[in-house]
């Protein structure tokens, strides 16, 4: 007999879906694992208002194939100039659940991003006010620093600082790699939890340099040392229920990775939760997916669990070498390759 799972339908807590064709190239592989995702605000020009954010919402909502059902979860993007009254409006909207906090000139996309964390100080303090959440891609952006090292200087010099001024902030710290990020967040208080992507459970750093430079295992923050892969699926398969589901899906055309200066991404969607099953799998705790793709998002965002249900087996396929995306192609994780479970 096949080998199922059967869980609530999960939701994916950190998902990039770009605009326009790129966006309805995308959306399906989504829409028919999760019922819902927090959707990253990172466009040209970024999602910085509740009118932008509205406009987006609804962009991506026509672009829906017909007979799939999906909420997008908006978000802001914090910039220097986010007012408080930018921080009342998304709050009082209804469908922004979150600011997105990028240091300037960290990842794809943030040129507009926080400069100082001071310039931002009123918006975050108005946060805390109304309960809005911060997400926050957590590295520094100092070029002396270690690329490696960049997400733990983060949490020690600005993240804990700024929470021990402000802990009634909710923060989600996003696509955690880090032992030492699993550790802040695990011993942290009830309003501060994490994503976790499939690639940084599934790869250590090695992975960027099996046989040559695999452009298409590069993310921000980058894949880190076989220890710290390790303390990311404790932490997920562990008693706290602080850390969930967030794909950090990043689809990139091909040849804007396979270049002399390749973009950050990987694109999962295609398979999400077929990759943390595998995770959960060879970790003897496939009965924790549940809770972790389906529980601890929605109860951190106070936002209803999902009802019905998807359901997983143990059978093989092969995954294709690549995806239309707009005029060029997004080359997937596993591409070429098989992975062990199948969503139904
Ligand atoms: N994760 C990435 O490597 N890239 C993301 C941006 C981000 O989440 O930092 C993207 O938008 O391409
Ligand atoms: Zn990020
Ligand atoms: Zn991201």
């Amino acid at each position: 007999m096949t080998q199922t799972l059967t869980i609530t339908r999960p939701d994916d807590w950190h998902l990039h879906l770009r605009d326009n064709e790129l966006m309805a190239a995308v959306l399906p592989h989504t829409a028919r694992e999760f019922a819902r995702a927090i959707v990253m605000p990172n466009l040209k020009p970024p999602v910085t208002t509740v009118a932008l954010a509205d406009a987006y919402r609804q962009r991506i909502l026509a672009a829906l194939p017909a007979g799939m059902t999906f909420e997008p979860l908006m978000t802001l993007y914090l910039t220097d100039r986010t007012s408080p009254d930018d921080i009342v409006a998304a709050r009082a909207s209804g469908f922004v659940h979150g600011v997105k906090l990028y240091p300037a000139g960290a990842t794809t996309n943030s040129d507009s991003g926080v400069t100082s964390l001071d310039k931002v100080m009123p918006a975050l303090e108005k946060m805390a006010e109304v309960g809005l959440p911060l997400l926050v891609h957590g590295e520094v952006t100092d070029h002396s620093v270690d690329v490696f090292d960049r997400e733990a200087v983060f949490i020690d010099t600005l993240l804990a600082p700024l929470m021990q001024k402000l802990p009634t902030l909710r923060v989600v710290l996003e696509h955690i790699t880090t032992s030492h990020a699993a550790d802040f967040v695990s011993t942290g208080p009830a309003n501060l939890a994490a994503t976790v992507t499939a690639h940084h459970l599934l790869m250590n750093r090695n992975a960027m340099f099996t046989g040559g430079i695999r452009p298409h295992h590069y993310c921000l923050p980058v894949l880190k040392r076989e220890t710290h892969r390790q303390a990311l699926v404790r932490a997920v398969t562990g008693s706290s229920n602080r850390f969930f589901l967030g794909t950090d899906s990043a689809p990139h055309a091909r040849h804007t990775k396979e270049t002399s200066c390749g973009c950050a991404g990987m694109y999962t969607a295609h398979a999400a939760l077929p990759l943390y099953a595998e995770v959960f799998e060879q970790a003897n705790a496939l009965d924790k997916l549940e809770a972790f793709a389906s529980f601890n998002g929605p109860d951190f965002y106070q936002l209803p669990r999902n009802s019905g249900t998807v359901t997983l087996t143990k059978q093989a396929w092969q995954v294709p070498d690549e995806y239309p995306f707009g005029a060029n192609t997004v080359v997937p994780l596993r591409a070429g390759e098989s992975i062990a479970w199948t969503l139904a």
